[in-house]
């Protein structure tokens, strides 16, 4: 029988990677603002990603999920968003054009501000300072003002995260979901110069213009929506935004689309699992190399005991060395016992590397072989690859090493501006798309001969027969 729940249930459950607040007396009072504020979503929205994601856990389309390791309150402009939002679209129309199918595209944006770390406490210069946890909780400087986490930050989280969603729905709706619109420059960056998507895409579009199925000067690409998404470390936060839906009788989490649960917080047995269980937003559980079949199937027996299609996404982020290894078993016991899930590669965190300078970054080739070999191992285990979950950004950083461009480990520092981990850039970004949407074509290409051949062989058979 299941057990209760409440949006506080989780307070009786161990919590990792959640700060220490030293003013509870300022922590509730943040909690209570928190409580009366508006949604930062709306439950129809939420229900529609839903469905959405059904459709992808069902093979029909596929998922493309990208955005910041973290947030930060002064690295957030306009240009910059706009920048994402320009290769979200670009990497969701080369993705289409290559498997034929939509895709739905969700954000690590609007709240994506708690992070959690390997290491409780930071020594610089023989001086332990507690870690930086994101911009929601305290500041990365490294002074003890600065990190001691700080509950009047949620407010500003929550304000930034309205703007951005703000900013976010206005810019899906605009030119950038126009693919007749999106620059050949943008493609050449993704892989050569010229490049046959720009071409392939203008020759769609003067296809669809003279059949007439252009009206005005330019087309929407359908299901441009862009929702919001970010990993539920700080559950007094998720707590406090969670509403009660008196015509379904569900508790959502308005603070975002979907929420995921990280690597460091998958107890089965503690408080991050227990507050998503109670939830109806889509949910997303990252899946490393030491996740064996029995606990995984336990976490998705809690998560998602309906086995609702599009509840439940599975974020594998094993590393480009260990998938091969370690995938296949998962989704077999996946299959094995009929559970629907969506299935994503986040092929960036098992690839994290250290500089000599301490500096982290990741080498686009790693990254690119973790997701191309996520695709090969769903396939031949008769499963649907979903989708991609990624670290990035629009703007021309330099914190992952490699593509086409040729960041060398000498130019990260060059403009290494995030406040976690290391994005894909624009260029290496759309790259990525790119081979990915390739894989897929040939994929399906082959397929398709594979069938066709085998329906001849069949019909040759046949007619020897009747001979
Ligand atoms: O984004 C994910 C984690 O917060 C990050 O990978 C942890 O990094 P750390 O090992 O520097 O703490
Ligand atoms: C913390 C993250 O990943 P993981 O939990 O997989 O390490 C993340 O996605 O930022
Ligand atoms: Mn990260």
């Amino acid at each position: 029988m299941a057990y209760h729940w409440s949006p506080d249930s989780w307070r009786s459950k161990r919590a990792r990677q959640m700060p220490t607040y030293a003013d509870r007396g300022a922590l509730e009072r943040t909690e209570h603002g928190l409580k009366s504020r508006l949604p930062l979503v709306s439950i129809a929205e939420t229900r529609r990603l839903k469905s959405q994601l059904a459709r992808v856990a069902a093979g029909e389309a596929y998922l493309l999920q990208g955005g910041d390791c973290a947030e930060s309150f002064s690295e957030c402009d306009a240009e910059c968003l706009r920048a994402t939002v320009a290769t979200l679209m670009q990497m969701s129309a080369a993705l289409t054009l290559g498997a034929l199918a939509p895709v739905v595209k969700i954000g690590r944006l609007a709240g994506q501000f708690a992070k959690p770390r390997s290491e409780a406490t930071e020594v610089r210069d023989g001086v332990e300072l507690p870690s930086y946890r994101g911009d929601i909780v305290n500041d990365a400087a490294f002074s003890q003002d600065a990190r001691d986490a700080d509950p009047s930050r949620m407010l500003a989280a929550y304000a930034q995260s309205a703007s951005t969603m703000n900013l976010v729905r206005s810019l899906s709706q605009s030119a950038l979901a126009d693919f007749t619109r999106m620059g050949a420059s943008a493609w050449d960056a993704g892989r050569g110069d010229p490049d046959p998507v720009g071409a392939r895409l203008s020759e769609t579009a003067a296809f669809m213009s003279a059949a007439g199925l252009i009206a005005g000067p330019g087309l929407q690409m359908g299901m441009s929506d862009i929702y919001s998404s970010h990993d539920a470390v700080l559950l007094n936060y998720e707590e406090a935004m969670t509403r009660f839906d008196a015509e379904s009788g569900d508790w959502y989490d308005a603070s975002a689309h979907m929420l995921w649960i990280g690597e460091r917080t998958r107890d089965p047995a503690e408080a991050h699992v227990e507050y998503l269980r109670g939830v109806g937003n889509p949910i997303g559980l990252k899946c490393s190399a030491a996740l064996g079949g029995d606990e995984l199937l336990k976490l998705i027996d809690i998560l998602n005991p309906a086995n609702e299609p599009g509840r439940l996404t599975l974020i594998v982020r094993m590393g480009a060395g260990a998938i091969e290894a370690r995938l296949p078993a998962l989704v077999r016991t996946v299959r094995s016992e009929g559970r629907a899930v969506v299935w994503a590669s986040d092929p960036m965190h098992g690839n994290t590397i250290k500089l000599s300078n301490g500096m982290k970054t990741r080498p686009f080739d790693a990254v690119f072989a973790e997701a191309s070999r996520f695709f090969e191992v769903l396939w031949s285990e008769g499963a649907h690859p979903g989708g991609l979950h990624l670290e990035m950004t629009g703007k021309d950083v330099t914190e992952c090493t490699g593509g086409r461009r040729g960041v060398t480990e000498a130019m990260v520092p060059e403009r290494y501006h995030t406040a976690c981990d290391p994005r894909l850039n624009g260029s290496q970004s759309l790259e990525l798309a790119i081979g990915v949407a390739d894989q897929i074509k040939a994929e399906r290409e082959a397929r398709i001969a594979g069938a066709l051949y085998a329906s001849h062989r069949a019909s040759r058979l046949q007619e020897r027969v009747v001979a």
